[in-house]
C-alpha cells in the first residue's frame, strides 16, 4: 500500500449503501409469523412484513463467503451533488487533464475510447441523443458551480425514465423497487427539493416536459433514494441500481457483505459469517464503527426508517460501549442512554444514576467532532493527543476513539517519519495494541469476513513480526516462543488475504491481500 503522502482531513468511516421505512415502533423484534414468501433463489427467498416490506431470507444453511448474488448493475448513473464526471466512467476530471467532449452532445467525457460511453445502459444508449436535441449542454454557460453539480445529479434520474423507450423490460424491473412516496411526500424539505432540482429541472430547464410526468420523475427520484448503492472508488464514484439485492434488509450487526467491480461496478454479495436456513440475509446501510444516535438518525434522514434491531436495542452496543460517555460528575461510571431505541432519551449513569439529557450529549459530541475535523488526518502527534485527552470523557471504544485508533493504527508504518523501519519499540508496540482494540470492537460488531477486519488483521502483522524478530535475536525469547509468534502472524495473514481476496481488481484492499500473500509466502514454514 502507497503511504499517504497527501495532507489529508482526519478520514470518514466508508459507508456502503442506502434504504428506508418511517416505523418508529420501539420493538426490536417484529413477529414474522404473517410474513409472506414471495419469491426463491438456490440460496435465499423472498418474504414481505408489515414492518419492513420485502427482504430476503436464507433458503439453506450458508457458510461464510458464500455469494449469495452475482449480479451487474440494473444502470449506474453520477452521485448526488457531484463534481463533474465523465458521463462514460463516472471519473472526476484531474484539474490538468485535456478536455474532452462528447461530439454529439457536448458533455464533457474523460476520453473519445472511454469505455463506459458504449456500457448498456450508459451515456450513448441513453441520454447522449435526447441531451444533444435538447441542447441542454448550453445551460452550462449560464450555470453557477452549484447548479453545475445538480444537472449531473439529475442525469441518472433521466437515465432511469429514458430505459422506459430504450429497455421496457429493465424499466420494469426498475419500477418494482420501492419509491416509499408516501413516507418521503412527508417531508417537504425533500419532496421540494427533488420538485426544484430534479423534476422541474429535467421537465422545464431540459425541455422533458411532455416526456416525462412530475409524478414519474418524483417516482424514480425515490427508488433512487431509497434503493441506490454507492459504487465505485476514487476517483471513481458514481450510484447503482441492483433489484435483488436491494431487497436485502439493513442490520446494524450485519451477516453479507459486498463488493463492486472497479470498472463494471459487477456486485457480489457475500456472507459475511454462517448463516441458518430461515434467517434474515442482511447488509448495514450505516457505518459500523458508528454510535447508535448517529446511526438511528442517519437512517431516519437518509433512508427513512429506524432501525430496532439487537445492536440499536442494546445501550453497550452488545458489550462494545462505543457509545458511552464517562460520568464527569463520579468520574466511576459509564453514561448510556436509558432508552436507545428513542432519540431523545435521557442518558444516565450507571453508577451515580445522574442524568443528562440527549441535548447536552449531541452538543458533546458535536464539539468533539469538530475539534477531530480540525485535526489534519496524517498528524499522528495530534491524532495521539486527542486520543489522550478525550478518553477522561469518552470510552476507550467510543466510535469518536475508535476512527481515531483507526487511522493511526494505519499511520503507523506508513507516513514519512513512521515508516516501518523508523518506528521505535514503543510506536510498533502502540500499532499492535490499536489493533487488537479494534479487532476487539469489530469482532462484535462485524464478525466474519469483514472488510474492516481484513484490513487490520493485516496492519496487525506487521509489529507483531518484527518484535518476534528483535526479541529473537537480542537472546530475550527461545526458538519456541518465536515460533508461537510467528504462528500467530502468519494466522492474521492467512485471514487476512482470505477475507481481502474478495475485494475487486485494482482496489486498495485487493493490494493488501496481494502484500498477505506476499508476505507469507516470504515467512516460508515454520
Ligand atoms: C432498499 S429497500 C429494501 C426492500 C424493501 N423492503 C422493499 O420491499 O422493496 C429499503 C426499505 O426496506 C425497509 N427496511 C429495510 N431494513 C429495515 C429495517 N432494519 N428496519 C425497518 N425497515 C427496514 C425500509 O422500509 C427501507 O426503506
Amino acid at each position: 500500500m502507497p503511504p499517504h503522502h497527501k495532507k489529508k482531513k482526519h478520514k470518514k468511516q466508508r459507508q456502503s449503501f442506502g434504504v428506508s421505512n418511517e416505523n418508529a415502533n420501539t420493538t426490536t423484534e417484529w413477529d414474522h409469523s404473517h410474513d409472506v414468501q414471495l419469491e426463491a433463489s438456490t440460496s435465499y427467498y423472498i418474504k414481505r412484513s408489515e414492518h419492513v416490506g420485502r427482504y430476503l431470507v436464507a433458503s439453506r444453511d450458508l457458510k461464510a463467503g458464500n455469494v449469495i448474488i452475482e449480479t451487474p448493475p440494473l444502470i449506474v448513473g453520477p452521485c448526488a451533488e457531484t463534481e463533474p464526471v465523465c458521463l462514460g466512467c463516472h471519473s472526476t476530471f484531474p484539474s490538468s487533464s485535456v478536455i474532452y467532449k462528447c461530439e454529439s452532445c457536448n458533455w464533457r467525457i474523460c476520453s473519445p475510447n472511454c469505455h463506459g460511453l458504449v456500457a448498456p445502459s450508459t451515456h450513448y444508449q441513453l441520454e447522449c441523443i435526447p441531451l444533444r436535441d435538447k441542447a441542454v449542454h448550453k445551460l452550462f454557460q449560464t450555470s453557477t458551480p452549484v447548479q453545475v453539480k445538480l444537472m449531473y445529479e439529475a442525469i441518472l434520474t433521466l437515465r432511469c425514465m429514458l430505459l422506459k423507450t430504450v429497455d421496457v423490460a429493465s424499466y420494469d424491473r426498475l419500477l418494482d423497487m420501492d419509491p416509499l412516496n408516501d413516507v418521503r411526500q412527508q417531508i417537504p424539505k425533500l419532496w421540494n427539493r427533488n420538485q426544484k432540482e430534479i423534476v422541474l429541472r429535467i421537465r422545464n430547464d431540459w425541455g422533458f416536459a411532455v416526456e416525462f410526468t412530475e409524478q414519474e420523475l418524483h417516482t424514480v427520484c425515490g427508488i433512487i433514494e431509497v434503493n441506490a448503492f454507492e459504487v465505485g472508488q476514487d476517483p471513481i464514484k458514481a450510484r447503482a441500481l441492483f433489484p435483488e439485492a436491494c431487497l436485502l434488509m439493513h442490520d446494524c450487526t450485519p451477516n453479507t457483505g459486498h463488493t463492486d467491480a472497479l470498472r463494471t461496478h459487477y456486485l457480489t454479495v457475500r456472507t459475511l459469517r454462517d448463516v441458518k436456513a430461515g434467517e434474515s440475509l442482511t447488509l448495514t446501510y450505516a457505518h459500523i464503527l458508528q454510535g447508535t444516535l448517529k446511526r438511528r438518525q442517519h437512517l431516519k434522514d437518509e433512508k427513512f426508517f429506524y432501525c430496532n434491531c439487537r445492536r440499536c436495542s442494546d445501550p453497550t452496543e452488545l458489550g462494545t460501549y462505543c457509545s458511552a460517555l464517562r460520568c464527569t460528575d463520579c468520574r466511576r461510571g459509564l453514561v448510556l442512554p436509558v432508552n436507545p431505541l428513542i432519540q431523545e432519551s435521557e442518558w444516565r449513569c450507571q453508577e451515580c444514576r445522574k442524568e443528562i439529557s440527549c441535548e447536552s450529549v449531541v452538543l458533546l459530541l458535536e464539539k468533539l467532532s469538530q475539534q477531530l475535523e480540525c485535526i489534519d488526518g496524517n498528524d499522528v502527534v495530534g491524532l495521539e493527543t486527542f486520543l489522550r485527552k478525550q478518553t477522561t470523557v469518552l470510552h476507550d471504544n467510543h466510535y469518536l476513539l475508535l476512527s481515531v485508533k483507526h487511522s493511526l493504527c494505519e499511520l503507523y508504518g506508513k507516513i514519512e517519519n513512521y515508516l516501518v523501519p523508523q518506528l521505535s519499540s514503543d510506536q510498533l508496540k502502540r500499532k499492535e495494541t490499536l489493533c487488537r482494540e479494534l479487532l476487539e470492537v469489530i469482532d462484535q460488531l462485524e464478525p466474519g469476513l469483514s472488510r474492516l477486519r481484513g484490513t487490520i488483521m493485516y496492519e496487525a502483522h506487521v509489529p507483531l513480526m518484527i518484535e518476534a524478530g528483535q526479541l529473537f535475536q537480542s537472546g530475550v525469547i527461545q526458538r519456541n516462543e518465536l515460533r508461537r509468534r510467528l504462528k500467530e502472524v502468519q494466522k492474521l495473514l492467512k485471514e487476512s488475504a482470505k477475507i481481502l481476496s474478495f475485494e475487486p481488481e485494482g482496489s486498495p484492499e485487493h493490494g493488501i491481500a496481494e502484500a498477505a500473500r506476499d508476505a507469507l509466502e516470504n515467512m516460508g514454514s515454520i
